[in-house]
């Protein structure tokens, strides 16, 4: 983990005021980091920090916006973190209410959890993070040998040919 880290921020509707109270809090810190976001987070978000940064320092911004969580995007964070790309997610959803995209949430946390990537899903474990020492330092994330997994037998007769795969 370098020490400009890629944090992706994500909430439910009914929790985007809190993200966004917490990204006006944190604003300064955050601005220094590669932020990516699912749509319409993002672009809240956006606006909350660039109304912050002082005059003429929006290009200073590093905000890169996915698709919006029920077209996709968390799938799409999903796939970025199986590629490496995200150090840490900032994810409130909402405990109250059911989503469309459920199931997709419930992908992105495993797959958050599988390769090891920092997750806060409420305000207090977000504080923590954010103003962990270990945040402005590099950080080697341990990630779990999957390589039995990868080379198991798999039962004759099932007409698959296993091919290892390079990195998994
Ligand atoms: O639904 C979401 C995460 O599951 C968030 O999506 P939006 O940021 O597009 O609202």
């Amino acid at each position: 983990m370098k020490l400009k880290k890629n944090i992706a921020l994500v909430a439910h509707d009914n929790r985007k005021s809190d993200l966004l109270e917490w990204v006006g809090w944190n604003w300064e810190l955050l601005s220094q980091h590669n932020l990516i976001c699912t749509g319409t987070t993002g672009r809240l978000v956006e606006t909350c920090l660039q109304e912050r940064l002082p005059d003429g320092k929006p290009k200073a911004l590093s905000i890169r916006i996915l698709k919006s969580g029920p077209l996709g995007g968390d799938q799409q964070l999903g796939s970025h973190i199986v590629d490496g790309l995200i150090d840490m997610i900032i994810f409130f959803w909402d405990p109250m209410e059911p989503q469309p995209h459920d199931v997709d949430v419930k992908a992105l946390l495993r797959i958050a959890v599988l390769y090891n990537v920092l997750t806060a899903c409420n305000r207090s474990t977000a504080d923590f993070l954010i103003s962990s020492p270990l945040l402005s330092g590099p950080y080697e994330r341990i990630l779990k040998d999957y390589s039995n997994y990868i080379d198991r037998n798999i039962p004759e007769g099932t007409g698959l040919t296993v091919t290892a795969v390079s990195g998994g």
